[in-house]
């Protein structure tokens, strides 16, 4: 016996001092801690809190005042207003569910009430299981313990089709909403205005594709939970109230729904914390994928560094704020848990123990006696801790409520404004009756007292008048911001027309039926090269399918046939990565011969190719009937328009009309390079360019002499002359070959080692400590509680 339970049965009651004290000890330094913890996150969030007034009360200026004395009002609007949003959507969803939905949730209720029934007949079984046990029935027993296993198996099966049907239900829900954001997102050209025009929302792409699965994988796990906490709670308390007092039922609901209502007051702002992380979040994905889609010019500019710190930054903020919801999860998870859990197991402990002291259970003499009264104790004790279980459930629903609302709310928003824009842009596609100003229906394309103003207000073009008859070609110049392209926006729909008409064949239709628009970043879709030139159409939209002569014919017009010998018919390919920026506008100004509009709009499509390919694509796209609309800085491309319109930038415009005498020049004449005739070699780009460059050197020999020739000489001229014995550093070569098991492991241990000591190495010692802790206090409860029920 060792010398400290000697001690202990010498003086039992110091011992059961002593534990008191470390007891009494333990459970201040929680407090402490907890209070702590508390204070700390609090005083987080009311540094993040005014560090987010403070940047919009500057944003804001003056009116931060009045702001100020609202701010109990607009507390309990957000409140509330997460309320709303899970009504909303769930107003949506049950609308729009159908059979499906109704079979989902009728098998999930279906579920909930066998999962329910299977649980009490488990409890009831191993109540038997104790009896036969104890009076050495071993047939009984062995039936018993083949019953129990039997209902095992049917409770897993249940289990697992619970969780297979909240996973469908979450995703019909999912397919619901999300089709419900598409159907407005893709109308109207809402996607491009929600983020270039609107502003109010940052990261759309977040909450379609993040938030509205995570609302509702939420919403089926809540309503799986609290319905089988419900049919839990009914049967348990009906159990419980047949062979005990209803008080003891009562006693149940009285603690739970208090300590839920303390644990309500206490809850920390949840809702509004997920909307935040979320938001963090989608900022944070932004600027990785912006990062991506970039890379190549920022690799060029070497700005990796800058990028690091953008993004190094943003994730700080995420951190910061994770780490904040965390310790918030902490301290409240703390009272709940302790409140809803362990001080309500030691609530139930006495309701279990009660019916001994009122005198429904009596501790019986006969054999048969004292095994049912164990038979019974065993079921009493499953139905008031499954009692507790259920309750418990339903309290903490408030939490997962909350969490719930700050998916909601973020999801209801981007409802609402992408449907006021779809609505707003449809009605605008023909009338503004605010402003006036309207669209009308014409086969020419004109526009009379337009003005043109950006998202964020700045007029660029004030009372533009002009028309485009078809088969005229007119070229818009002027300096770079000056609106050249805005004044497409606002023709094809982007941007909203704020006053004067605009006449345009296929009204309401955008841009790309009878006026095709070619952009100078030009975008390539995934898919074959075939699929490329009939975009935006599909094989499936064709009236007359494009065969393969066809695709030859289309890129022999850009030079580019020689992408079928690289590239097999069917090859899917990411075209944007694979071909030059050449390349690609070549590959834009195809996609124009193969729609044959009416008219085209070239948005300085051609900057990156040749002056060879753009006069001829100029010459080919007026061949073809198609009236020319375009933008460009280069004079070479007035000789193949009609009207040259000139903005400058400051609101103000003028229109130029050729004169009648004015000779067209020949192509020849136009460029001092001009080609050798061989139109369709890609050859003849570079040879035409060395024939310029020959003539050049060759015929101006006064050139050689000029001032900025002596230039370059002289910087040659004082340039250091290469040393030829310079010796280049190694530059160090990667091991070829991995190295060895012990090796490797001693060199993650020389990382890990003196890593232990810092912060993370703490945390991981903490946690330790707090294992054994929490299994000491374990042991100590279970000590207690078999020592209540022996007294
Ligand atoms: N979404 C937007 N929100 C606010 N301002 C914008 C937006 N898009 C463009 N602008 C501004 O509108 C002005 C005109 O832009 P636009 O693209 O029409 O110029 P541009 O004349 O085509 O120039 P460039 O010759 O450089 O292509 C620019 O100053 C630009 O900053």
């Amino acid at each position: 016996m060792s010398s400290q339970l000697k001690q202990a049965l010498r003086s039992p009651s110091s011992l059961t001092i002593s534990r008191r004290k470390a007891l009494a000890i333990a459970a201040s330094v929680l407090v402490a801690g907890g209070g702590l913890a508390y204070t700390c996150s609090n005083l987080g969030r009311k540094n993040c809190h005014h560090d987010t007034s403070v940047s919009q009360s500057t944003a804001r200026g003056s009116g931060s005042k009045a702001e100020d004395s609202n701010q109990i009002s607009r507390k309990r609007k957000r409140k509330y207003g997460g309320l709303k949003s899970v009504r909303r959507l769930v107003g949506i969803l049950v609308a729009q569910s159908g059979i499906k939905g109704l079979k989902f949730v009728g098998s999930l209720v279906a579920i909930a009430v066998l999962r329910t029934a299977l649980s009490n007949r488990l409890a009831r079984i191993q109540g038997f299981l104790f009896r036969a046990a104890f009076l050495r029935r071993v047939p009984l027993f062995m039936r018993l313990i083949s019953e129990n296993l039997l209902l095992c198996l049917l409770q897993s099966v249940l289990f697992s089709t619970t969780k297979f049907l909240t996973g469908g239900l979450s995703l019909h829900l999912r397919r619901i909403l999300t089709n419900r954001i598409h159907a407005d997102y893709f109308q109207n050209m809402t996607y491009y205005k929600i983020s270039h025009v609107d502003g109010r929302i940052s990261t759309p792409e977040q909450r379609i594709a993040s938030d509205v699965p995570r609302f509702c994988s939420e919403f089926c796990e809540l309503l799986q939970e609290n319905l089988t906490a419900v049919f839990d709670g009914i049967l348990y308390t009906w159990r419980l109230c047949s062979y005990a007092s209803p008080k003891y039922a009562l006693g149940i609901v009285a603690y739970v729904v208090g300590a839920g209502a303390i644990t309500g007051v206490l809850s920390p702002p949840f809702g509004r914390l997920m909307s935040m992380e979320q938001q963090l979040e989608g900022d944070y994905r932004q600027l990785h994928s912006r990062l991506r889609t970039h890379s190549e010019s920022i690799a060029f500019y070497g700005g990796q560094d800058r990028e690091a710190s953008i993004i190094k930054q943003r994730f700080k903020a995420l951190y910061k704020h994770l780490d904040t919801v965390l310790h918030t999860q902490w301290w409240f998870g703390m009272i709940q848990d302790f409140l809803l859990k362990y001080l309500g197991a030691t609530f139930g402990v006495v309701l279990i123990i009660g019916p001994f002291f009122s005198g429904n259970l009596k501790p019986e003499n006969s054999m048969l006696g004292r095994a049912q009264m164990l038979s019974n104790m065993r079921y009493h004790t499953s139905v008031i801790i499954s009692l507790f279980i259920s309750m418990g459930t339903l309290a903490i629903s408030t939490r997962r409520f909350a969490r719930l609302s700050g998916y909601a709310d973020r999801i209801s928003e981007l409802l609402s404004v992408v449907r006021e824009l779809r609505i707003s842009g449809s009605n605008r596609a023909i009338q503004n009756t605010e402003t006036g100003s309207y669209f009308v229906e014409a086969n020419y394309i004109g526009f009379e007292g337009v003005k043109v103003v950006t998202p964020t207000g700045t007029t660029l073009v004030e009372d533009l008048t002009l028309k485009v008859e078809p088969g005229s070609n007119l070229l818009i110049t002027g300096p770079n911001g000056s609106g050249k392209s805005s004044l497409f926006r606002v023709l094809g729909g982007l941007w909203p027309l704020v006053a004067g008409c605009i006449a345009k064949p296929g009204v309401g239709s955008g841009l790309n039926h009878e006026i095709f628009y070619v952009p100078q970043r030009p975008y390539t879709a995934y898919g074959t090269l075939q699929d490329q030139l009939i975009y935006p159409l599909t094989a499936a939209d064709e009236t007359e399918p494009l065969t393969n002569e066809g695709v030859h014919e289309l890129l022999k017009n850009v030079d580019l046939e020689y992408l079928l010998d690289r590239y097999p018919p069917n090859q899917e390919v990411n075209w944007g990565d694979e071909l030059s920026l050449g390349e690609q506008q070549r590959l834009g100004m195809a996609r124009l011969f193969y729609h044959k509009p009416a008219f085209a709009i070239l948005d300085e499509c051609t900057s990156a190719v040749t002056t060879d390919m753009e006069e001829r694509f100029c010459a080919q796209v007026r061949a073809m009937g198609t009236s020319c609309v375009t933008i460009s800085h280069r004079p070479a491309l007035v000789a193949f328009h009609d009207t040259v319109l000139s903005l400058d930038g400051e609101g103000g415009w003028s229109v130029h009309y050729k004169r009648d005498n004015m000779s067209r020049p020949s192509k020849n004449a136009s460029v001092g390079f001009k080609g050798t005739g061989a139109k369709s070699d890609r050859k003849s780009d570079a040879l035409a360019l060395q024939q310029y460059f020959s003539s050049l050197t060759e015929g101006d020999s006064q050139h050689d002499a000029s001032s900025s020739d002596t230039y370059v000489r002289a910087i040659i001229a004082t340039s250091p002359p290469a040393d030829p014995f310079l010796q280049i550093p190694a530059v160090p070569r990667l091991r070829s070959e991995p190295r060895k098991m012990p090796a490797r492991v001693s060199a993650l241990l020389r990382i890990l080692v003196p890593n232990i000591s810092d912060k993370q190495g703490g945390q991981l010692l903490a946690v330790a400590l707090l294992v054994v802790g929490r299994t000491w206090i374990s042991d100590r409860i279970a000590d207690l509680n078999g020592s209540q029920i022996s007294a």
